[in-house]
């Protein structure tokens, strides 16, 4: 198969690229390097630098002949999106809008979108399964679920077929040791908490302890981005065999608290990790937890690597190898 990854430069697309080489699949990328780097490019991929606001770069790219699309291109910082929400309008929503009409144009009736946890909001109940009221409570979770929701629609009357995967916190670096998926610039709590432990920040700032959770502090759930590559070749084949549109959650079923990731790496770092408790960053839920029994069912889907200190320690470790290749920019 021809598989074009948008956003594919990315922390979780180059995790992507892997899953979908290593099983002989020919990977294209499309990406304007915003946020990803061209470094992490997989030798054997092929690579179009350019942008998703750009409709005459989709018709180029496209003119190359995909049988899927994965959209992975995207703003995905929740806290970020309270305080610039048009920047997140346009790239998200329109940016998704314009290569959703670039699938039809060349007809790629396959589409794998990165959706994300945020479209639930605050829970009503947990673990969050997909038939969860979706009230986001930030800009972000609006866009993605905006872009679903115009999926459904092209679903309906174009019969582009599409595979939402709602990933919740992707964490974690490749299980093998590659080093791939760097970060210009890390703005998730874990990567904070390593530059941290690094000592390339002075402390972490901790948003809220007074959440009603165990300790105060918002908990997530944390999944391996090899998990979560590993979901885009099983939703390509899934749309291959069923010609079907599926929405599924992709997490770990574990809740773990800022508290509980600062203790633990501390451990597992052996360094001091200095933590500042601040005010609540708007627009953050207390507690997200997944269940993907949905994934399970209609994917085979499981986590496999999604536990807390599998995910620490490989985010560790490519952490301390950057230290000696200095390889991820501040
Ligand atoms: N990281 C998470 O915890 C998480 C969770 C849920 C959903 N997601 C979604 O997964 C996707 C990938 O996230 P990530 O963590 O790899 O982020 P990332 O920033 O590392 O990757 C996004 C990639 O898209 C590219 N891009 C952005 N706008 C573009 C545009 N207009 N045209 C072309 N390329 C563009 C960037 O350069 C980057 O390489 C995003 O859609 C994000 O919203 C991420
Ligand atoms: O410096 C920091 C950064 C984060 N947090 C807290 O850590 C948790 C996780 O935050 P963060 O890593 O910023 O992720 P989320 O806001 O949960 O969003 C991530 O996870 C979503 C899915 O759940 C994705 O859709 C988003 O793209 C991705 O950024 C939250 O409780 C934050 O309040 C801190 O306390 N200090």
């Amino acid at each position: 198969m021809r598989v074009l990854l948008v956003g594919g430069a990315g922390y979780i697309g180059t995790h992507v690229a892997l899953a979908f080489q290593d099983r002989g699949d020919t990977v294209g990328i499309l990406d304007n390097l915003s946020t990803g780097l061209k470094s992490n490019v997989l030798d054997g991929s092929e690579f179009y630098e350019g942008d998703i606001m750009d409709t005459q770069c989709l018709d180029r790219v496209f003119a190359k002949g995909w049988d899927a699309v994965v959209h992975l291109a995207a703003f995905k910082a929740a806290g970020e999106s309270m305080l610039k929400p048009e920047i997140y309008a346009t790239n998200n929503i329109t940016g998704s809008l314009n290569l959703i009409n670039a699938c039809l144009k060349h007809n790629v009736m396959r589409f794998i979108l990165s959706s994300s946890a945020a479209v639930y909001g605050e829970p009503v109940y947990l673990p969050l399964d997909e038939a969860h009221p979706k009230h986001p409570t930030n800009y972000y979770g609006y866009t993605k679920l905006a872009i679903e929701q115009n999926l459904e629609w092209f679903d309906r009357l174009k019969g582009l077929k599409f595979v939402a995967l709602r990933y919740f916190n992707a964490a974690g670096y490749d299980v093998s040791g590659k080093m791939l998926g760097l970060e210009k610039k890390p703005a998730n709590l874990i990567p904070l908490v390593m530059e941290t432990a690094i000592g390339k920040r002075p402390n972490l700032l901790v948003f809220g302890n007074d959440y009603p959770t165990s300790d105060g502090t918002g908990v997530r759930d944390y999944v391996h981005v090899t998990d979560l590559a590993d979901a885009h070749v099983s939703a390509t084949d899934y749309l291959v065999a069923k010609n079907t549109s599926l929405t599924v959650n992709l997490g770990s079923g574990s809740g773990v608290s800022v508290q509980e990731i600062i203790d633990k790496s501390r451990e597992i770092t052996g360094r001091d990790i200095p933590a500042q408790y601040v005010d609540r960053r708007p627009g953050d839920p207390a507690k997200l937890v997944a269940s993907s029994s949905l994934a399970e069912k209609e994917l085979g889907w499981k986590a496999r690597y999604s536990d807390i200190e599998t995910i620490l320690r490989t985010t560790w470790e490519v952490y301390l190898a950057d230290r000696k290749k200095s390889v991820i920019t501040s």
